[in-house]
């Protein structure tokens, strides 16, 4: 079904705004800040069958304006939302070893603070390209026409490129190269694919972002609230041997100087003395972790962490998910978990990690293959028995040196990686269906350093001898590991155990003695009629497990009853949106304890977060606590009692786990209502959460429902149509590619002709996030013979991760998920009304245009095998225009240090020039991090009328290139 036919305004008026990038819309000419490119679809959708719906369900409430102004006009703080790095966040900085899909991130994250993830060949090409763009645009462009604010920010840019800002942030004046042909000059972004080369037609380079689970982050879950978060496992150094090092990074300073230049030790942690069988290992994050106390990991931990003083605390947990067999020293049939992570690296030695189960020979090929630097590897091979029983799977850990990660290499998988490890032979079978439960353990991984073979070439001394391979089998005992959400910012992803470091350090909230931690993701609020209590609580936050289903939070409280307060909730597992569930009055129950503890008095930067109505928390008084916070990503907890005048005495406790620019009492628009209404859209309090626009933007078309969520200001969202596919021109049928003939779930990738299409290899991981970007990944589709639950079929299910839209503070709406989100996982299809080229020229309304595919002569023989109808053939270039009719993906924004990247799919049909764009999290997200990935303009290039266009970017990266075009 196609909307409305486009509006075709003369050329002359509009094709310059059509010649933007997606999103890269201007803002009207004449001032009428009313209207913005939104209201001009508004419309001119008035008419139009896409946007009666949408209206409809938007009744009465106002319209937003427009993307990145506010109706003032005046220059806005940065919402909630606003992906941008923060000194501390950075300063948190630790070299985690990660689980399988973290692994690489997290050591890329090591990499990004070096400057050599982000500012990786390819990324800081493109940087500079865009800023050589910059500033040759500047210099040469007669005329300027700057988009945005007019504000300080426009006229400096202005000035800066060389030109007389007028006051309405616009430059104006006549250049010779006003009569340079708009469809010459124009040069829309390219983003469809990081990896891809960019399509001849458009001048933006392409970036690649995503080395999968070696530059960003690699992939374990679906990360929908930690659920499918891929587990991290502390390694015991118990085991004797010690053959690698790896570097322990303790705060943005060491991490950037990071640098893996011998040797390295990690720690093994063995995790035994599991209670087993009383978890739900469906969802990991729930199971208890026991370890064992006697581990230097946690000896040195437990130097500067709380948390660890317990001498049977659970630190780590596993994923049950995650539990395999290594062919190494085990015997056959001990299952072994994967590899969830090296918890904590160091240096010199400090960490040591045992290495004795790990095929060597195996590590040191696929040492060879890689290209990653000094980072942590994994990879992770599942198998199943001859009574399909049990799910078994062999992971590796490694810390490879750059030019060995495979990751590293677009061609290079994971899976070729494992493949190296263990011998395809000995895999009787695998199974990418749930893996059946049973208790399990983790005990001491062993760890390979690297020894250099003889026949590895191009393999540095330092390359083998920094690798590292670490596996773990499962025993008897349960464990859990769970991945905590807050990372430290967008740019440079922390490692979940450097921020349990972080926190203990800060709150004695986990001084549990002999007990065993549940870490949980909690998400309540509960407003109590007895006693009128009311608990917000975000994030992760450690449960002390008593029972089944009840568990103990301690919450920090200030005021008269200054001290600990042990609140009891109901744990809940994680069910299939991650959302937990909520805390009941009759378990509120508080019992003060006095515990100043040295830990103590670093919680003291918590703010009192005052109630004084029973509806709704006094911002005021959360402003004024704003100033004076400085909470970082650790336990935010506090509780204050208020007489409101009824005799009653509200009592506020909140909890949080907060990064620096999502805790809301940094965030002096933000007050803990709306912090904890943005918990989830899906609780029983949806009615009262503040700021809520639409329950469900998708009207039920997406499964998981998207809210709209406005703190801001009162406006909603412009009326569009909701849809979930890509609406193909009427003339253009799609012809799907021949399927392929698996009956096993696609599992053997050699097999697999989908898979042949991806160069023998599967791009996404049995926790179905993506390893490896590509031009186009090719799934499975209609035609072929496996299941919908192939794990060859990831994106085209659309979003399975929570999302909300929600209003910036500069940058008009932007999504975001509540939950935490890890590497790799997919989150939605930018959708809208594929356009050509030519088509898409003439819209008015460019904000919300992606240019896509490959021009036709980009790769001949694709052409030649595609069954692509002739109108597309004819066509030069296509746009999908999520204007009029679009998802969720029209709303998510552009920064300069995005964590999401586009992925070209392919599927329902082979034609590459009109692929689907599949945008998955290139690095773990924490919780309302905004959702965000790189327009890729061509800067300096977008142009109306022959007058260059500027808009200023307000993504507030530390890396912004300061225009979006
Ligand atoms: C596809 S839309 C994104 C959703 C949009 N913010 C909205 O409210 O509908 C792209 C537009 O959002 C705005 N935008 C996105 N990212 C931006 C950024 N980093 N800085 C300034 N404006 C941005 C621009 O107006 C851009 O044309």
């Amino acid at each position: 079904m196609v909307c409305a036919p486009t509006v075709e305004v003369p050329r002359g008026s509009v094709s310059a705004k059509r010649s933007w990038p997606p999103s890269c819309g201007h803002f009207p000419q004449n001032g009428d800040s009313e209207k913005g490119a939104a209201g001009a679809v508004v419309e001119e959708a008035a008419d139009h069958a896409c946007s009666s719906s949408a209206s409809a369900r938007n009744g009465g409430l106002p319209h937003d304006p427009q993307p990145g102004r506010d109706e003032s006009g005046e220059t806005q703080p940065p919402g909630d939302g606003d992906a941008r790095p923060s000194d501390s966040q950075t300063e948190s900085m630790v070299l985690d070893v990660m689980p399988l899909a973290f692994a690489a991130p997290q050591s890329s994250a090591v990499d990004s603070a070096n400057g050599s993830m982000e500012d990786a060949a390819p990324q800081s090409s493109a940087v500079d390209s865009a800023n050589g763009s910059m500033e040759d645009a500047g210099y040469i462009a007669d005329s300027l026409m700057v988009e945005g604010k007019g504000g300080q920010g426009s006229d400096q840019l202005a000035k800066d490129e060389g030109v007389t800002a007028n006051g309405d942030g616009r430059v104006a004046g006549s250049g010779e190269d006003d009569g340079e042909l708009e469809s010459e000059s124009r040069k829309k972004r390219w983003s469809t694919s990081v990896v891809n080369p960019p399509p001849k037609r458009r001048e933006v380079s392409a970036k690649r972002r995503f080395p999968p689970g070696c530059g960003s982050a690699a992939v374990t879950g679906m990360g929908i609230g930690g659920h499918n978060a891929a587990p991290m496992f502390v390694r015991d150094d118990s085991n004797e041997k010690m053959e690698a090092k790896i570097e322990e990074v303790g705060g943005a300073t060491e991490a950037r100087d990071y640098k893996i230049q011998e040797p390295q030790v990690v720690d093994n942690v063995v995790l035994d003395d599991f209670a087993g069988g009383q978890h739900d290992y469906d969802h990991p994050q729930n199971v208890v972790t026991n370890y064992s106390p006697t581990h230097s990991f946690f000896e040195e931990m437990d130097d500067r962490t709380p948390l660890h003083e317990s001498t049977s605390l659970p630190v780590v947990a596993g994923d049950s998910d995650a539990r395999s067999v290594c062919e190494g020293s085990l015997p056959k049939g001990t299952s072994r978990t994967p590899p969830i992570g090296i918890v904590y690296v160091k240096r010199n030695g400090k960490r040591k990690l045992k290495h004795d189960n790990i095929d060597k020979d195996s590590l040191n090929r696929s040492s060879k293959d890689s290209k990653c630097e000094h980072h942590v590897a994994t990879d992770q091979i599942e198998e199943k028995d001859v009574v399909g029983l049990t799910t078994k799977r062999v992971t590796i850990q490694a810390l490879m040196a750059p030019d060995q990660c495979p990751w590293k290499q677009p061609r290079k998988s994971i899976a070729s990686v494992s493949k190296s490890l263990t011998p395809r032979n000995n895999v009787k079978k695998k199974d990418a269906t749930p893996r059946q439960e049973f208790p399990f353990k983790v005990t001491p991984s062993t760890s390979t350093r690297h020894e250099k073979r003889e026949d590895q070439e191009g393999s540095s001394p330092e390359d083998v001898e920094t690798s590292l391979a670490l596996d773990v089998h499962e025993r008897s005992n349960k464990f859990c590991v769970t991945l905590l959400p807050c990372a430290a910012s967008g740019d440079e992803s922390v490692g979940t155990q450097s921020k349990l470091a972080k926190m203990d350090e800060r709150s004695p909230l986990h001084e549990w003695e002999h007990e065993p931690l549940v870490t949980v993701d909690v998400k309540y609020e509960e407003r109590l009629q007895e006693g009128n209590l009311m608990a917000h609580a975000r994030g992760l936050v450690n449960v002390k497990t008593k029972g089944e289903n009840e568990g103990l939070v301690n919450v920090k409280t200030k005021g008269k009853n200054e001290g600990l307060v042990s609140v009891k909730v109901n744990v809940t597992r994680l069910d299939e949106t991650g959302i937990f569930g909520e805390v009941t009055p009759k378990n509120m129950i508080s019992s003060t304890q006095r515990r100043v503890t040295r830990s103590n008095m670093k919680v003291e930067q918590c703010m009192v977060a005052r109630k004084s109505k029973h509806d709704g928390i006094n911002k005021d008084t959360l402003n004024r606590s704003t100033k004076e916070s400085e909470c970082g990503n650790h336990l935010l907890t506090d509780q204050t009692k208020e007489n409101d005048g009824t005799g009653l005495v509200p009592n506020t406790a909140v909890l949080a786990l907060m990064a620096p620019d999502n805790c809301p009492w940094t965030q002096g628009k933000q007050s803990i209502a709306g912090a904890s209404q943005l918990l989830s859209c899906k609780n029983k309090y949806l009615t009262v959460r503040e700021g809520v626009c639409l329950p469900d933007i998708s009207e039920g078309k997406e499964s998981i429902p998207i809210c709209v969520i406005n703190t801001i200001d009162g406006m909603q969202p412009m009326p569009f149509r909701y849809i979930t596919e890509v609406i193909y021109p009427p003339s253009y049928k799609k012809a799907p590619p021949k399927g392929c003939d698996c009956t096993n779930g696609c599992l053997d990738s050699s097999e697999c002709a989908c898979a042949v299409k991806n160069e023998g290899e599967i791009p996404f991981n049995l926790y179905n996030a993506i390893v490896y970007t590509k031009p186009v990944i090719y799934e499975c589709g209609p035609s072929c013979r496996c299941p919908p639950t192939c794990h060859n079929r990831v994106s085209q299910h659309g979003p399975k991760i929570q999302l909300e839209i929600f209003k910036t503070g500069k940058t008009g709406w932007g999504v975001r998920s509540p939950s935490f989100i890890s590497s790799g996982s997919f989150i939605c299809e930018y959708v809208g009304e594929v356009l050509q080229e030519t088509e898409a020229e003439r819209t008015e309304n460019d904000e919300y245009l992606f240019d896509i595919g490959r021009d036709s002569d980009d790769d001949e023989e694709e052409d030649s095998q595609s069954s692509t109808s002739e109108i597309m053939k004819e066509a030069v270039g296509y746009t999908i225009d999520a204007a009029k009719c679009g998802n969720v993906g029209r709303f998510i924004n552009h920064s300069c240090s995005p964590n999401l990247h586009a992925q070209d799919v392919l599927w329902d049909h082979d034609d590459t020039r009109v692929p689907h764009v599949m945008l998955f999290a290139e690095k773990n997200i924490r919780p309302l991090q905004e959702l965000t990935y790189d327009y890729n303009y061509n800067i300096g290039q977008v142009r109306q009328n022959g007058k260059e266009k500027i808009k200023e970017c307000f993504c507030g990266s530390s890396k912004c290139r300061l225009r979006l075009y």
